[in-house]
C-alpha cells in the first residue's frame, strides 16, 4: 500500500518530469543532484558553495559515520545536520553498497552483513534493523533500505538471490522505519542485475510493501551505459508515477541527460567531486583534463559565459599549474566547478521539463559536449 506522498509532480515532457519533494528540513526541486559527502564533510568544499551552486540535498555517509563518529554520538549532537552544519536536506544510504566494495572481510547472512571495520578492525554486523536505527540516529530525511548489489556482470541466480534477499530485508527495513516522525521517508530499492524478469519481479514486490520513494539499484557496477539505460527503460514504468526515482550511483553529465529522458528523478555520484581532485573539469564543452599540458599557457577560463565565478575568474593556465602543483586549492575550486555545472545542467532540465521542451534541450546539450573543448 503506498504511503503518505510528500513528492509533487509539477510538469512531465515524455517521460521526462520535474517536481518538488519535500522534506523535513526543506523542498528539493527535481529531476536533483545529490553530491556527495564523504565521512560527513564534502571533500574540498564548504557547505555554503554546495548551497549556492544550486544544490538542494546532499548524501551523508552512514558507513563511514557509524564507525566514526559513531551513529549514537552524532544523535546526541543534534543529527547530521546540527553536526555537519548543512542545514537542509539529507539523504543517507543504508551503508551495504559500502560493506561490498570497501570492506573484504565481509559476510553476507539472511540476517545481516558482518565486516570488519576499516579503521579498528572490530567486527561489526549491520542487519536491516541497525541500518535503519543508524539512519534514524543520524536523521536522514530520506533513508534507504538495507539491501545486497552484486557487480556486473553475474550469473542468473545470483542475481535472483540477491534481489528476493533484498525484498526480505525491503519488509524489514519498512517495520523497523515505521516509528520515524511524520514527513521522513524510506525508499525502496529495485535490484534484478541486467536480468528484465528479475527487475519486474523486484519492481512490482517493493510497491506492494510500499514506500515513500523508490531507488534503482545495482547498476552503474560496472555495466555498459545501453544495458544501463536498458534496465531504467524495463523499471521506471513499473514504478508508481507519483512518487520519486532515484536512481543510485549515477552518473555522467551525459548518463544524468539520458536517464531524465527516461523519468528519473533524483542521482547522487562522487564524480564532480573525485574527478575534480583528480583535475578533470566538467564543462558545456565536455570535460577537459587540465593535468593536459596544452593548457599551460592558455589565459581562457573554462567558460566565460558560466554563472559560476570561479568558472569564469580562473585561467585554464592558472588550474593546470594548481593541478600539477599538487596544490589543494586546485581540488577545491575543480570540485565546486563541477558541482556547479551539474546543477546547472539539473536546473536546465527542470526548466526545459517546463517549457515542453526537453528533447531540444537534450539535442542542444549534447551537440555542445560533442563540439568538445575548442
Ligand atoms: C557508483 N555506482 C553505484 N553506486 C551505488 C550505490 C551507492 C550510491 N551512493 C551512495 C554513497 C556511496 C559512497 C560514496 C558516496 C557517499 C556514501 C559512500 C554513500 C555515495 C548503491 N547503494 C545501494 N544501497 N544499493 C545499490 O544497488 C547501489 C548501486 C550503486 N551503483
Amino acid at each position: 500500500m503506498s504511503l503518505p506522498n510528500h513528492f509533487e509532480l509539477l510538469a512531465t515532457n515524455g517521460a521526462a518530469r520535474t517536481g518538488r519533494l519535500t522534506t523535513p528540513h526543506g523542498v528539493v526541486q527535481t529531476p536533483a543532484f545529490m553530491p556527495v559527502g564523504t565521512a560527513g564533510a564534502m571533500k574540498g568544499l564548504h557547505w555554503r558553495e554546495v548551497r549556492d551552486a544550486g544544490t538542494d540535498i546532499v548524501l551523508g555517509n552512514t558507513y563511514h559515520l557509524m564507525l566514526r563518529p559513531g551513529a549514537e554520538r552524532i544523535a546526541a549532537l543534534g543529527g547530521l545536520q546540527a553536526f555537519t552544519g548543512w542545514n537542509g536536506p539529507m539523504l543517507t544510504d543504508s551503508g551495504g553498497f559500502q560493506v561490498m566494495s570497501l570492506s573484504d572481510l565481509r559476510k553476507v547472512s539472511e540476517k545481516a552483513v558482518t565486516f570488519r571495520s576499516h579503521i579498528d578492525g572490530a567486527k561489526v554486523e549491520l542487519s536491516p534493523e541497525r541500518s535503519i536505527e543508524v539512519q534514524r540516529l543520524l536523521g536522514a530525511d530520506i533513508a534507504m533500505q538495507m539491501d545486497e548489489c552484486v557487480r556486473l556482470p553475474a550469473t542468473r541466480d545470483d542475481i535472483e538471490r540477491a534481489m528476493r534477499l533484498s525484498l526480505r530485508w525491503a519488509e524489514r527495513s519498512k517495520r523497523a522505519f515505521e516509528t520515524a516522525p511524520d514527513g521522513y521517508m524510506l525508499f525502496g530499492i529495485v535490484q534484478g542485475g541486467d536480468i528484465p524478469e528479475m527487475r519486474h519481479i523486484s519492481a512490482r514486490e517493493l510497491v506492494k510493501i510500499g514506500f515513500h520513494g523508490y531507488a534503482i539499484g545495482g547498476l552503474a557496477v560496472g555495466e555498459p551505459q545501453a544495458v544501463m539505460l536498458a534496465m531504467i527503460d524495463e523499471t521506471a514504468p513499473a514504478l508508481p508515477v507519483d512518487c520519486p526515482r532515484y536512481l543510485m550511483g549515477v552518473g555522467t553529465p551525459e548518463d544524468l541527460l539520458e536517464a531524465v529522458a527516461r523519468g528519473i528523478d533524483m542521482f547522487d555520484c562522487v564524480m564532480p567531486t573525485r574527478n575534480g581532485r583528480h583535475g578533470m573539469a566538467f564543462t558545456r564543452f565536455g570535460q577537459i583534463n587540465l593535468r593536459n599540458a596544452r593548457h599551460a599557457d592558455d589565459p581562457r577560463p573554462l567558460d566565460e559565459e558560466s554563472e559560476w565565478p570561479a568558472t569564469r575568474d580562473y585561467s585554464r593556465a592558472y588550474l593546470h599549474h594548481l593541478v600539477r602543483s599538487g596544490e589543494t586549492l586546485g581540488a577545491m575550486l575543480l570540485s565546486e566547478i563541477n558541482v556547479a555545472y551539474y546543477q546547472h545542467l539539473m536546473r536546465g532540465m527542470r526548466e526545459a521539463i517546463s517549457q515542453g521542451i526537453f528533447a531540444d534541450f537534450r539535442e542542444r546539450t549534447r551537440a555542445g559536449w560533442a563540439k568538445g573543448d575548442i
